[in-house]
């Protein structure tokens, strides 16, 4: 069988989804490479990829900004000769004010000449689910589940239609449960009647893995398709039914050798809770205090100090703190501007750490990924096994390769800190 080349190429807008995304990709059996950034369509690191997920930092940018780096990842995937776009955002649908999920969305349309384009951001191995267009996560509406309290991004409205709506030149409908049940034949003809009465963008309902197979293959010959991970489940599935995926198991990764961190700028409910479960069993936690880095006061150094005063043990270094506290700093700097700096800390401390010998980083929070990530230069990663639904182990495809997780903020169990150091150390998770 010849090489068909690369399949699917997906635009993810910040890192942790990306590596989401690819490791659904890598578990459907593709060989997947994720790269940070635009790489240059001769870099040997995609030189066998079936997919390639392009990890932006767009969510929370400008929404013209979002658009045009989008616009760069997909002719660049084009130029690759990718089949297939998909266009990942989070399961619980972060956007700013003004975006960024519906310009980038109508961009790609229109550039891929489609005239409908699906949305479909559940998740339901984490908990996020959409039912008549409104998304839960667990048993409570988006709006109820913490992320209304979001740092950059607050959802304060379940229903993605109004969302979506908001955001969108285009009239947005949607695809409800029902005829999903119905099967893809029914999908189909769904989205082909709401084209027929001008509509552009479609949410479509899904609360379970089978849902989202479905409308995987009712969209088979979708060009552009947009959600969360969960609808890459059934991606691979459709070129493989035209028999062009190779099979090669895609999921083993080298054990990297070295010290390790654990580094959480995530402000989620669920990155609190592994943050306190750190403390109760007494490990060694540094906590970056905002408002002293606000002023000035040499907080990174401070880390990198407290990370050399335990040197055999592993450190967390923590931005993380309570709702309300968020909400205290962010009134007194500003939500963006206290991001950006705790972002910014984050980074250098993990290029000091680096120079100090850590090659493992378990990192907590998209945006927290981005820049670290980028502190760090990297510049592809190779996609592994799964720690939790969502988080694979990852090495980064540089000469001196470093082994990352990079977390969601709301992804893990309570202990995901301490499965991650084992399964990046080559341990079982
Ligand atoms: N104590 C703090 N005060 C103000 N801002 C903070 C604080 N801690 C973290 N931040 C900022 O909050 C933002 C958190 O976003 P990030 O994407 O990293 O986490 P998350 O939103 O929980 O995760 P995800 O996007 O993966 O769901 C970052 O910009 C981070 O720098
Ligand atoms: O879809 C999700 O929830 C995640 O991959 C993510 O993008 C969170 O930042």
């Amino acid at each position: 069988m010849s090489r068909p080349g690369v399949l699917i190429g997906c635009i993810a807008d910040d890192f942790t989804g990306a590596t989401d995304i690819a490791g659904t990709l890598v578990r459907a059996g593709m060989k997947t490479v994720q790269t940070i950034g635009i790489p240059d369509a001769h870099d040997p690191m995609i030189a066998n990829a079936e997919a390639i997920v392009v990890a932006l930092k767009s969510r929370t940018i400008a929404a013209r900004d979002a658009v045009t780096q989008s616009l760069a990842a997909l002719d660049f995937l084009r130029s690759v000769g990718c089949r297939q776009i998909v266009f990942k955002y989070c399961s619980t649908f972060d956007s700013t004010e003004k975006g960024n999920i519906g310009p980038v969305t109508e961009a790609l349309a229109k550039a891929l000449g489609q005239k409908v384009t699906i949305a479909a951001p559940s998740f339901p191995a984490n908990g996020r689910t959409v039912y008549n267009g409104h998304l839960f996560v667990g048993h409570v509406l988006l709006n109820e589940s913490g992320m209304q309290n979001h740092p950059l991004t607050p959802m304060k409205d379940a229903n993605l239609v109004r969302v979506l709506q908001a955001q969108s030149k285009g009239a947005v409908g949607l695809i409800d449960l029902s005829t999903v049940l119905k099967g893809a034949e029914h999908i189909r003809a769904g989205i082909e009647k709401a084209t027929a009465e001008g509509v552009s963008l479609l949410v479509v309902d899904a609360i379970s893995e089978a849902d989202l197979r479905i409308i995987g293959q009712a969209c088979r010959d979708h060009i552009l398709i947009t959600g969360g991970s969960g609808i890459a489940l059934n991606l691979p599935d459709n070129f493989r039914a035209s028999n062009v995926l190779s099979g090669v198991d895609a999921a083993v990764l080298p054990t990297i050798a070295g010290k390790d961190v654990v580094l959480a700028g995530s402000g989620s409910l669920r990155t609190n809770l592994q943050v306190a479960r750190w403390m109760e069993a007494a490990r060694p936690a540094y906590r970056i205090d905002v408002m002293k880095l606000a002023a000035g006061e040499p907080v990174v150094e401070e880390a990198v100090a407290f990370f050399d005063a335990h040197a055999d043990q592993t450190v967390l270094i923590y931005a993380t703190s309570p709702a309300d506290e968020l909400r205290h700093v962010q009134a007194a700097i500003g939500a963006q501007k206290a991001g950006e700096m705790v972002e910014h800390a984050l980074g250098r401390i993990a290029q000091s750490l680096r120079n100090r010998g850590v090659r493992r980083f378990v990192v907590a929070g998209g945006e927290t990924s981005g820049a670290v990530v980028q502190a760090l230069d990297v510049k592809g990663l190779r996609i592994g096994a799964p720690i939790a639904p969502g988080v694979p182990a990852t090495v980064s495809t540089d000469d001196a390769p470093l082994a990352l997780a990079l977390k969601s903020g709301n992804f893990g169990e309570v202990d995901f800190f301490e499965k991650a150091l084992l399964a990046l150390s080559g341990g079982q998770s």
